[in-house]
Formats: structure tokens, C-alpha cells, sequence
């Protein structure tokens, strides 16, 4: 608590370490006003002392875009603090801590499980695409539980690599007459127009781990490859014992975005209507835990159905009287 800035300590009660990461931990806090539980994510300026501008900008960057997605899968922050060397990011607690540790302590996750996390994070990509925002960073380390519970809304989080996608010169170029064009812009165009295909990529891989509890593509692999050439060559293997159990659709996502490709590979959209994601029991409860209707809002909804009936019913009489 010490060298915490005053008013942060007033508002809020530190207690342990719940998490660790590269550039700072997570904290459980109470707010003392209400005793609600929080998480508190320090982000230390002064770790990347060579990079230490970029750190700061990075930290900046990421906090402009935290404030400005709203999603039921994308982490949420509710306060901010900082002192000339950390940033203190107060966020809703996910109590179930890092998807990476959940596949850990389950080694596979069970495949409709599986799918009902997967479908969340296609929605959350989906919204950060639609805003022009690419997250870059995507891995289970990234991907937060709400509860312990296996049917739980999962959030993103960590957007310290992501990019936001500006209007760029190369795209107007690109708008215009090609006529006196060079062949190499629109080979660029190539590489930075598939930048939002790398997030599906690494869907695939979050998929991959979830369902088999073991990498794609990874050191000791039979193939002798190192792993850049693995993923550059698209080499990974489906090792029976582990996927026997698990359905050809659910292999078929995985291959499809696990294409070297960025052309050839699943879009965050193609995967959304994959027949796998294609289960209309699965949405059902993922749209119910993302947007869970309490009891309030609920009863309200259905007042004001029963309301919208009688008003239509007593014009339909005052229509019949006339
Ligand atoms: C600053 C907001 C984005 C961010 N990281 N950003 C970054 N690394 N640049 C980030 C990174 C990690 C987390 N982690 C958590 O909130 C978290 C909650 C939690 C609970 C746990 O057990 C109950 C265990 C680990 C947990 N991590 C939250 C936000």
C-alpha cells in the first residue's frame, strides 16, 4: 500500500496478488465504499527502461482503447490511477481467473465448452473489427473466466499489441486509379491489408490448446522444425489419443484457420457461421450469460410488453366502436 497515490488508497483496499504478467500483477481489491471485489492490474512504466517511451505510449494507447470498446467479452475498466511510475487499472474481477489455467488444471476442455468459449471471443474480435481495432496478442493467458463455473462469459483482455486500424495513405492509394501504380504497393497492400487475419489465426490456436490441451506448434515437435518454421510451414499434427474423441466439424475450424493463407484463412465472420458455431443451443446460453436480463430488467421488459398488448387491444376496440 505504499506507494499507492492517496486517493486510490482511500477509495480502495489492496489485498493479494491474483495474477502475474509480463509488465505488471494483478491485485484483489475492495472498493470501501461498497465492498464490491476488484482487480487491480499495475502496469509498471519503468519496466522497459530502454523502451520506456514506447511503454508509456503503449500504456496510453492501450487505456484510450480499453475506455472506448464496450462488449460483454472484452474487459471493462471502471478506474484509473497513476503516479510518475505505474499505472493502477482497476477492472471487473473475473473470478475465474485465466483461461490458460483453466485448460491446465482440466488438460482438454470438454468440446461443447470449448465451443461456448470460442463463440464468445469470435463475438469480441468481431466488435473489435468492426471498430478497426486488432488485438494482436491473442492467447489463453489473454482470455479471463468470469467464475469457476464451465458455463461462464469469458473477456479478452491485455491490449497492449493492439493496433487501431487508421485510414491509411496506402489504403487511399489503393481507392484511386491504379495506372501508374508500382506492382510492390499493392504487394504491401497484401501484407498490411491482412493484419485483422492474424487474430484468427490465433483463434486457432486458443481453439487448438482448448480441445487438445497441447500447442500446434511447439519446441520439441517430431517434425525437428523450429517453431516459426512450424507455424510458417503450417505444420502441426492431430495426435489421435488426444483428438479421437472430438468432432470433424470442430477439426475443420481449426484447419481452416490454421491456413498460412491470411487469403485462404477463415474470417472472424466465415467462423461465426462455420457449422460448428452453427448451434442454436449453444448461442442461446452464450447470449443469456452476455446478457444476462436480472430479475429487474426482465420484469420490466415483460410489463412493458403486457403494456404495448393492452394499448394495441384498446385501439383495436376503439377501431371495432367507430
Ligand atoms: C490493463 C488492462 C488490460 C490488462 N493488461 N494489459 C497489459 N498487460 N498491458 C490486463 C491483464 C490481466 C488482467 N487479469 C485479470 O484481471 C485477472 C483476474 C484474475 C483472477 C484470478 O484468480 C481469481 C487469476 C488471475 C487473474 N487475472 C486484467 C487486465
Amino acid at each position: 500500500q505504499s506507494n499507492l497515490p492517496k486517493e486510490f488508497s482511500e477509495k480502495y483496499l489492496i489485498t493479494k496478488k491474483i495474477g502475474a504478467g509480463v509488465c505488471g500483477e494483478v491485485k484483489l481489491a475492495f472498493e470501501r465504499a461498497t465492498c464490491k471485489k476488484v482487480a487491480v492490474k499495475t502496469i509498471n512504466k519503468k519496466d522497459f527502461p530502454a523502451s520506456l517511451g514506447t511503454a508509456t505510449r503503449n500504456a496510453e494507447r492501450e487505456i484510450q482503447i480499453l475506455k472506448k470498446i464496450d462488449h460483454p467479452c472484452l474487459i471493462k475498466t471502471e478506474d484509473f490511477f497513476q503516479t510518475d511510475d505505474s499505472y493502477y487499472i482497476v477492472l471487473e474481477l473475473m473470478e475465474g481467473g485465466e483461461l490458460f489455467d483453466r485448460v491446465k488444471s482440466k488438460n482438454q476442455i470438454e468440446e461443447s465448452i470449448a465451443k461456448l468459449y470460442f463463440y464468445q471471443m469470435l463475438k469480441a474480435v468481431e466488435y473489435l473489427h468492426n471498430n478497426g481495432i486488432i488485438h494482436r496478442d491473442l492467447k489463453p493467458e489473454n482470455v479471463l473466466l468470469s467464475s469457476q463455473d464451465d458455463i461462464c462469459v469469458i473477456k479478452i483482455t491485455d491490449f497492449n499489441q493492439s493496433k487501431i486500424l487508421e485510414e491509411s495513405a496506402l489504403m487511399r492509394t489503393l481507392c484511386g486509379t491504379p495506372t501508374y501504380l508500382a506492382p510492390e504497393v499493392f504487394t504491401d497492400a497484401v501484407t498490411v491489408g491482412y493484419s485483422s487475419a492474424v487474430d484468427a489465426w490465433s483463434l486457432g490456436v486458443v481453439l487448438f490448446v482448448c480441445l487438445a490441451g497441447y500447442p500446434p506448434f511447439h519446441p520439441n515437435a517430431q517434425t525437428g522444425l523450429s517453431v516459426r518454421d512450424q507455424i510458417t510451414q503450417g505444420i502441426y499434427t492431430f495426435i489421435p489419443s488426444k483428438w479421437d474423441g472430438i468432432s470433424d466439424d470442430a477439426k475443420d475450424v481449426v484447419k481452416r484457420l490454421l491456413l498460412v493463407d491470411p487469403n485462404a484463412r477463415l474470417t472472424i465472420e466465415e467462423a461465426l457461421h462455420h457449422p460448428w458455431l452453427m448451434d442454436e443451443a449453444m448461442k442461446e446460453t452464450a447470449e443469456c450469460i452476455m446478457y444476462p436480463r436480472d430479475s429487474g430488467d426482465a420484469a420490466e421488459a415483460d410489463a412493458a410488453e403486457a403494456d404495448a398488448s393492452t394499448t394495441k387491444r384498446s385501439r383495436e376496440d376503439d377501431d371495432d366502436e367507430q
